[in-house]
């Protein structure tokens, strides 16, 4: 694709911001970047302490010779760092930026979590082993990537063979977009859709309950490869954030829970106060 991301994912990256050529220069960049780092990883390499992902797949080139353009060739490893970067940094971000928004908006939300937070945790270490005891965070959570809705169109995909679905006849090779939104905010499932609710995810009792139309992560054999990973980080960085900060507008600030346009949906800019909690 060697860094023109419009005429690899024309659908993809229609409605980025800023213009086709600002977009181009800055996968140039962070390609010029990743090559720079595996280039250094390379000459580094050894191949009995294998450091990272770089490094295993140095190795794996090295194992393919006398066969080097087969799978495990430079521009491959440059395409999928690139993958893994931006669909596993820009979208742990965004939701988290939701997350801080959503707590300036609801304090006594951000209340409840740092009560629980104090309980199960108190001034440790964040631990995933957490996670269980604390249902509310849990619930919050799941809440924030709801409402956050920050890949509200999924990736494009495109059927491999003639489809029936539900009546309507799709040729092979139809471009699909799924709306991950409107199961998002599907009322079928979800109370109050269009408000942040974390009791979607509550029973009466205040136990985790899960739903099955939380699919922020899609659905199917190409659902995000990260799910795992991510859950992880939004509850380590969350509860570590809340168990620091107490999260506060500025006075008069009005915050306000639109989406802005992005490859993902962030939050619109807004100033936060981080007060230190002890
Ligand atoms: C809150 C965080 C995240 C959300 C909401 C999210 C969401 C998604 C969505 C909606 C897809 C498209 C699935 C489809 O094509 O149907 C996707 C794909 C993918 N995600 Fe994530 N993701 C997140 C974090 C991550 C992380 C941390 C990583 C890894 C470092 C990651 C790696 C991937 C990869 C490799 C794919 C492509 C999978 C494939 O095409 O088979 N994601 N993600």
């Amino acid at each position: 694709m060697d860094g023109d991301l419009y005429n690899a994912f024309p659908s993809l990256v229609r409605w980025l911001p800023g213009s086709h050529r600002e977009v181009n220069a800055n996968i140039r960049e962070m390609h010029t970047f990743i090559r720079e780092t595996f280039t250094k990883q390379r000459n580094q390499l050894d191949v009995s302490d294998q450091r990272n992902f770089i490094d295993v797949f140095l190795v794996k080139q090295k194992e393919e010779k006398p066969n080097p353009e087969l799978y495990f060739n430079d521009t491959n490893l440059t395409v999928v760092l690139t993958d893994l970067y931006t669909a596993g940094m820009e979208s742990t971000s965004t939701t988290l930026q939701w997350g801080l928004l959503l707590m300036m908006k609801y304090p006594q939300i951000q209340k409840n979590v740092q009560k629980e937070i104090e309980k199960v945790i108190g001034s440790g270490e964040p631990r995933l082993i957490h996670r269980k005891e604390m249902p509310y965070t849990d619930a919050v959570i799941h809440e924030i990537q709801r409402f956050g809705n920050i890949a509200p169109t999924s990736v494009p995909h495109s059927t491999t063979q003639d489809v029936t679905f539900k009546g309507f006849f799709i040729p092979k090779g139809t471009q699909v977009i799924p709306l991950l939104y409107s199961v998002l905010r599907d009322k079928e499932h979800f109370e109050k859709p269009e408000e942040f609710y974390p009791q979607h995810f509550l029973d009466s009792e205040g136990n985790f309950v899960k739903n099955e139309a939380f699919i922020p992560f899609s659905a199917g054999k190409r659902s995000c490869a990260g799910e795992t990973l991510a859950k992880m980080e939004l509850f380590i960085f969350f509860t570590t954030l809340l168990q620091n900060f107490t999260f506060q507008a500025p006075p008069g600030a009005k915050l306000d829970l639109t989406g802005a346009a992005g490859l993902t949906t962030p939050p619109l800019k807004h100033e936060i106060c981080a007060i230190p909690r002890n």
